[in-house]
């Protein structure tokens, strides 16, 4: 798990990281840049043979673009080198580089208001050290131009984070000058904006540069955000035991399909038959009878008294995983079958779909959700629950209060699916691709999610395992047989590999 950090944090760990290792800033930063160094050269080999243009601020991000520009120039890569003075005192790390490039004779333009003819082919490669985490303000004036200009540009590496954005909260940020890069390389903490759709054709395709900052440090820092990784799953799995049997790995019901939507229904038990319950029940209406016994022989079906959809649910006592919503439509009777379940049932159920925009349409019901349960919204479903937000930002404070409101965990999908927990902690998951944006992954995670309430993991742990794990079988099914043909049956068809992959 990776701690997200604020600038402040950053910086607080720098600090820390130079006194305990005892490293002086500019040796910090010629590690920072030898990472960076190393990463750029083995990950964008196919730039070699292009013209690579560096642009560098007058701050220490622009310290760490000189070190770079350096270190490429002696692997003999064609660098130009450009630096800007926005500020009028430069960072003792940038100047102290400057003077090193000079010294080798390495040729670097100054750019001002007066001179910043930039002459860059389509074939070249723009390396953004302008502003890093030290942006404190909307950029505005000469360097904004220049950023307009480079965003000309095709390929676009930035070091840290985009020129014009800020680590973690934009919104007193303009954002009319921004970097728009193709990728970004984050010096090793992950900061919030990576993980906000907002922002994200800004940031491209985004990679971590470890930099061996002090552990301990990052250890003391406080935050209510972290970055999810697959070795923290491992920690939560279950062993498995020679003696198990049906009844112990968990009895759970299913409540979902109606007349016309049965396929969620399959896709959301299929998904839990592979995830590890011991015995499924499905909750149907009569027309989904014959369909789930072909579909799902190893699952008993509870059949409604209604034709077409839900309207009664007895008893659930017997269940530890009790998911509801796939298919499950929002005719009246399903309304009230809802509001009665939530009115018998104590464990925590796993929220989804029409459930949940029943839900959003009785918002007196929502005290009625047992503590501890997971709501799986995408973010259309969310706004149904609390209303519009203007930014990212505001989105996740409306998040945390909610969870805080109904004491459960939402999960709201997306690209980094963020889980937050009612403590109003934010897990923002690794695994996942865009080749999962097709109708029947959500159905999928309910599976998932109810499989494993049903085999006595927490609420917590099961969402952090679920979550993962659905991705992991999206990024298995994106491997071998790409974004475009995957769809949600491959998801069930590839779990058995994301949950071998976890354990392992
Ligand atoms: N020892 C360290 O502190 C390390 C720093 N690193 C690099 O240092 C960067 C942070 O460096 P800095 O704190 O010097 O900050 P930046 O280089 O991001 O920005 C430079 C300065 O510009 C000024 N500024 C802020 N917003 C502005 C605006 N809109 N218009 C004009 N000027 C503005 C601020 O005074 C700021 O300090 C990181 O992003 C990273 O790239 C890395 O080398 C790792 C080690
Ligand atoms: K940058």
């Amino acid at each position: 798990m990776k701690k997200v950090l604020s600038s402040s944090a950053i910086r607080r760990v720098d600090k820390k990281t130079m006194e305990r290792l005892s490293l002086s800033s500019l040796q910090l930063m010629e590690i920072a840049a030898f990472n960076l160094f190393q990463f750029f050269c083995s990950h964008f080999q196919f730039y070699q043979t292009s013209t690579i243009h560096i642009f560098c601020g007058n701050g220490n991000n622009g310290g760490d673009g000189l070190v770079l520009a350096r270190m490429l120039f002696k692997a003999k890569w064609k660098v130009k080198v450009y630096y800007l003075r926005f500020s009028s005192k430069d960072s003792n790390e940038f100047a102290a580089n400057l003077n090193q490039l000079n010294e080798m004779k390495i040729p670097i333009e100054e750019l001002n208001e007066n001179r910043f003819d930039l002459s860059i082919q389509q074939s070249d490669v723009v390396i953004d050290a302008l502003f890093g985490s030290g942006l404190n303000r909307s950029v505005q004036g000469f360097v904004g131009k220049v950023i307009d200009i480079l965003n000309q540009s095709e390929h676009i590496v930035a070091i840290d984070i985009p020129s014009g954005l800020m680590a973690a909260d934009n919104r007193n940020n303009s954002l009319e000058h921004v970097i728009k890069a193709t990728a970004t390389l984050s010096i090793q903490v992950p900061k919030l904006c990576l993980f906000q759709p907002t922002y994200a054709e800004c940031i491209g395709e985004w990679h971590l540069i470890d930099i061996g900052l002090d552990h301990m440090a990052l250890e003391e820092e406080q935050t209510p955000y972290y970055f999810l990784e697959r070795s923290d799953i491992k920690k939560l799995i279950k062993p498995s035991r020679t003696f198990a049997h049906k009844g112990t790995n968990g009895h759970g019901l299913l409540i979902s399909g109606s007349f016309g939507m049965m396929g969620a229904a399959v896709l959301s038990a299929n998904a839990a038959l592979r995830s590890g319950v011991g015995l499924l029940s499905i909750h149907t209406p009569k027309c989904g009878v014959e369909i789930l016994q072909q579909a799902v022989p190893q699952a008993m079906v509870e059949v409604d008294i209604h034709q077409y959809f839900t309207t009664c649910i007895q008893s659930v006592e017997q269940y530890k995983g009790i998911g509801i919503g796939p298919g499950l439509g929002q005719a009246e009777n399903t309304q009230k079958a809802i509001h009665h379940l939530l009115q018998l049932v104590i464990q925590p159920l796993v929220i989804d779909a029409d459930a949940l925009n029943i839900l959003a349409s009785h918002q007196d019901w929502l005290s009625l959700i047992p503590t501890g349960s997971i709501l799986t919204p995408h973010p259309g479903e969310f706004k149904r629950l609390v209303g519009e937000w203007n930014s990212d930002e505001e989105k996740l404070e409306k998040l945390k209060e909610f969870c805080g409101k109904v004491k459960s965990y939402v999960i709201l999908k997306g690209a980094f699916s963020c889980l937050c927990t009612p403590e109003g902690l934010f897990y923002f998951n690794s695994t996942g691709n865009e080749g999962m944006a097709k109708g029947g992954s959500g159905d999928v995670l309910t599976g998932i999610l109810t499989a494993l309430l049903a085999q006595g993991y927490t609420s917590e742990s099961a969402a952090m395992f679920g979550m993962m794990v659905h991705g992991l079988a999206g990024d298995i099914a994106a491997e071998s047989i790409g974004k475009v043909s995957m769809n949600a049956l491959d998801l069930i068809e590839f779990l058995p590999h994301a949950f071998m992959q976890l354990n392992d």
